[in-house]
């Protein structure tokens, strides 16, 4: 038997909760066991208290009240216990099922990020993931205690009169058929719908980071109009979905009503020719009702699953994707550097159709400092993303002391550099922490002496909490002269040999940039450094400067 999508996705997640499931569903089944009991106590009452016979009365009324109150209490604290296990177990599961997708997104390709959008990505580590627990929560809530209470009035009503069973049992399969098809019209409609959402997340994620340009640019009646055409799309699917699902109401309660009809017409023609009473026809009547009881929550819970796996598809898409820069079985830790960085015809493209370098070759030396001078668009940011191995190369290799990257493991290669990017990547914490970034290992001395280096005491003084004040998102309360100095602590707490600087005085005032040059003299000295730079005071500081497409232009004393 095929398992539902969602709850193969949850399943790895959903092993550990598997004793608090069956526990659950072992509650449930009780459930049905008490519920079956609670007719009895007013048949009692009936039969004994009520129908005249010698025994005692209200006593008998007595205890068939406590029983009620009893069985109605059981069923209670069955059902309060049941959803505390379910649900609790459900969020469990959901924890692990974001975890995991989390840690695997952190580590996909950055193709695979350039693609997928953020705010798309959240909606699947949110909305996807709680509707595939609804479907976990559904199959341990609801499809136990139906089989169970369809097997036992099934039981009851063969026992009772096999035909009339047969002929109210014509239906199921009508059913079964409709509910096959229904499943996956729900299914498509919610796919549209989660597409949709995904879109909608992806969009405003979009619109709120940049919401200085949308303010800059006095686009916020653009914006709302972009943000209005995905908005109206979502509301159009999920209108649809709604229609879809709701559509299978009247469908599942017609063709039920049409078996109790059929019995109904056969049954009353069996009291008229003698062949039953009107009391057992009556009883076959009760059975059937309480048999398309599950029948109907059986087919409710098909839709329920349709649900999930629409958005289980979407987290599978998440976790199962094999877009990862991986470790070779056989990687070993990164050379220390002591040669140097070697490419060699180096050819890649972020797509295939669109190569952006091609038979690249060129030689840094350790300790020397090279500045990767060039056209914008050219290349020279995408050379510092293949020495991260951000991207593996397409063509050629690229060598660390004469050791391909790709056979040494990414942790350690990624100890081996520094890096402070165009956009120098901040995250919503304080300035020490920010720089703690750099290095798993730095102390609080460490970070200062780094923040001291690269200049961030000079305004960390004046932040309200100095070192401890949170930059927000993106790093937004500080000056971009600011952000980069911080970016380069991060540079000087690491022990990384080689130090990447992409455009590190970019779109900065000269006093502001001679700064940041102080800071990247006194952060770089004694590493190797590879730098990419339009701005000539800071070439000026290089070893050798390379244009690309690669020619040698000048070589300078260092520094
Ligand atoms: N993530 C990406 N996906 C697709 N194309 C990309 C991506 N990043 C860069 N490119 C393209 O690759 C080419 C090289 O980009 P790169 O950033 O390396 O140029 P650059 O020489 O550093 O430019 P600049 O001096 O303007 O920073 C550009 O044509 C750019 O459009």
């Amino acid at each position: 038997m095929k398992l539902p999508l969602s709850l193969t996705v949850a399943g790895p997640a959903a092993r550990v909760q598997l004793p608090a499931l069956a526990a659950a569903a072992g509650l449930v089944v009780l459930r049905v066991g008490v519920v079956l009991l609670r007719p009895w106590p007013l048949a009692l009452a009936v039969d004994h208290a009520l129908s005249g016979t010698p025994d005692n009365p209200p006593a008998v009324l007595v205890f068939a009240a406590l029983a009620t109150v009893v069985l109605s209490a059981a069923i209670g604290l069955l059902d309060m216990a049941g959803l505390r296990i379910v649900e609790g177990a459900a969020e469990r599961i959901g924890a692990g099922l974001r975890a995991t997708m989390f840690q695997q997104t952190m580590t996909r390709s950055l193709r695979w990020h350039d693609r997928m959008r953020s705010g798309e990505l959240v909606s699947r580590l949110t909305t996807d993931v709680g509707r595939v627990l609804d479907g976990v929560v559904a199959v341990s809530t609801s499809f136990l205690p139906d089989a169970v209470m369809l097997v036992a009035v099934l039981g009851l009503l063969f026992a009772f009169d096999p035909g009339l069973a047969l002929i109210g049992l014509a239906v199921v399969p009508v059913l079964a058929v409709l509910a096959v098809r229904q499943r996956r019209l729900i299914r498509a409609a919610q796919q549209d719908a989660r597409t949709e959402s995904g879109r909608l997340a992806g969009t405003t994620t979009d619109l709120l980071r940049n919401v200085r340009a949308v303010q800059a640019f006095g686009r916020a009646d653009r914006a709302a109009a972009v943000f209005g055409t995905r908005n109206r799309a979502v509301l159009g699917v999920e209108l649809r979905a709604i229609d879809v699902d709701a559509r299978w109401t009247p469908v599942a309660d017609i063709v039920l009503a049409v078996g109790t009809a059929l019995v109904l017409v056969v049954g009353g023609r069996h009291v008229l020719a003698g062949l039953l009473t009107t009391g057992q026809l009556l009883v076959v009547l009760a059975y059937l009702r309480d048999l398309y009881s599950p029948v109907r929550g059986l087919t409710r819970l098909s839709a329920v699953l349709a649900k999930a796996g629409a958005s289980a598809t979407r987290v599978r898409d998440v976790l199962e994707c094999d877009e990862a820069v991986t470790d070779r079985p056989d990687a070993r830790p990164a050379p220390a550097i002591r040669q140097g960085v070697r490419f060699e015809r180096v050819g890649f493209g972020y797509e295939a159709a669109h190569p952006v370098l091609r038979d690249f070759d060129l030689t840094v030396a350790a300790g020397e400092t090279v500045c990767l001078l060039g056209p914008s668009g050219i290349g020279k940011s995408t050379l510092l993303h293949l020495l991260l191995r951000l991207y593996d190369v397409d063509a050629g290799r690229i060598l660390i002391d004469g050791v391909d990257l790709r056979d040494c493991t990414q942790r350690s290669l990624r100890e081996r550099f520094a890096f402070v990017p165009q956009d120098p990547w901040l995250l919503d914490a304080t300035v020490a922490e920010n720089i703690a970034f750099g290095n798993a290992e730095a102390t609080r001395a460490g970070v200062l002496l780094a923040g001291r280096a690269a200049l961030v005491d000079e305004f960390a003084g004046r932040l309200p909490d100095g070192y401890d004040t949170p930059l927000g998102e993106g790093g937004v309360r500080l000056s971009g002269g600011q952000r980069r100095r911080v970016a380069l602590a991060r540079a000087a707490v690491s022990t990384a040999p080689v130090v990447l600087l992409d455009e590190p005085t970019a779109s900065l005032d000269p006093a502001s940039a001679h700064t940041v040059i102080e800071a990247i003299r006194t952060t770089t000295a004694d590493r190797t450094v590879l730098l990419v730079t339009h701005d000539h005071d800071l070439a000026a500081i290089a070893d050798r400067v390379v244009t690309l497409p690669t020619r040698v232009l000048q070589v300078t004393g260092r520094r």
